[in-house]
């Protein structure tokens, strides 16, 4: 698979994210100035890379998985617990729902098109049949721990096992995790914007459900309301079964499933950050973006109300930090 997908067209320009060997000292230099880099040998999961839909529809267990439904190819993400506080008329723009993973296959199988889209997403746990869980525990874990150590990264928190329909699409945000991206089947074409996009790709505001995700559209862009998107510049790589991208932490991702197999299969090793106690200065821009999210928080502590925060910044800063 080339490098990008040319056949797509962007209004920005786009560099490979080099793909290099998990042994090329430069692979490990990347990962640790926090840049995107493609690892085509690091063999993390090969023992699931048979993990195909009626494999994991064998083996995966009974238990109810979490299943996003949408009328279109986007699955936005949003934060539940944030709508009934501040967004009680939110849309939700997909609905959740905990079928379990046989249900989820015979979806898929019968899937036709003008039916809604589907996309499982779902943490892995104890729940998982035996089989899965050997599988999992043959995953190349010294490698891994070995990795997070000399990174200082914190502890592993979650592997979301990702199961998409071709051509689903997981628009532009950011997590605030170290992601080791593993892919298993089928291919999917990722799009990175570094942290200092901040105020190019217009994240919603923190208190909002779909806090961390960009307000724009990168494929409609709207450039009057998003001026900033004149400035982006992206990597990109599509990765093919046996490939692990490295998503730098507060990096801008954009993920989509191609068309040359019916569904992909990926599974994400998601990392708390090291602990930045140590602040050296310059900040670096990922900082910038967490002390930005400690004010953006405070602020509406204190104010409760989202239409006051313009005017409160503007009269703090105005014509006094020029
Ligand atoms: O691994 C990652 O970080 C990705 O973005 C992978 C992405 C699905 C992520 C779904 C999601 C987004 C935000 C919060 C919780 C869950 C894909 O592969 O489509
Ligand atoms: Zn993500």
């Amino acid at each position: 698979m080339a490098d990008i997908d040319y056949e797509t067209k962007y209004f920005f320009p786009v560099k490979p994210i080099p793909r290099l060997s998990c042994r090329d000292p430069e692979a490990l230099r990347l990962i640790s100035s926090e840049k995107p880099v493609v690892l085509t040998d690091a063999k993390l999961c090969d023992s699931a890379l048979k993990w195909n839909l009626d494999y994991l529809a064998q083996h995966i267990g009974p238990a109810k998985h979490v299943v996003f439904a949408s009328q279109c190819d986007e699955f936005k993400y949003y934060d539940e617990t944030k709508i009934s506080q501040y967004c009680p008329n939110f849309k939700r723009p997909t609905q959740r729902l905990e079928i379990t993973f046989q249900e989820f296959a015979n979806k898929l199988t019968q899937w036709n098109p003008g039916q809604e889209k589907l996309y499982l997403q779902q943490g892995l746990n104890s729940s998982v049949g035996t089989v899965i869980a050997a599988d999992f525990v043959s995953f190349n874990w010294p490698w891994l721990n070995a990795q997070t150590k000399t990174q200082g990264w914190g502890t592993l928190t979650s592997n979301l096992l990702l199961v998409a329909m071709a051509g689903n699409v997981t628009p532009v945000h950011y997590d605030e995790q170290q992601n080791l991206f593993c892919q298993l089947v089928g291919h999917k074409r990722c799009i990175l914007f570094s942290p200092d996009h901040h105020d190019r790709l217009y994240p919603h505001p923190v208190y909002h459900p779909h806090d961390r995700q960009s307000q724009a559209d990168i494929f409609k862009p709207d450039f009057d309301k998003f001026p900033g998107l004149r400035q982006i510049s992206a990597q990109s790589a599509v990765l093919g079964p046996g490939d692990v991208l490295y998503i730098p932490i507060y990096w801008w991702h954009h993920i989509s499933s191609l068309h040359n197999h019916p569904y992909t299969v990926s599974i994400n090793f998601w990392y708390k950050g090291a602990s930045t106690d140590m602040v050296i200065y310059p900040l670096l821009d990922r900082q910038k973006v967490a002390i930005m999210r400690n004010i953006e928080k405070m602020i509406m502590d204190a104010l409760k109300k989202p239409t006051e925060v313009d005017q409160f910044f503007q009269s703090l800063i105005l014509g006094r930090y020029t």
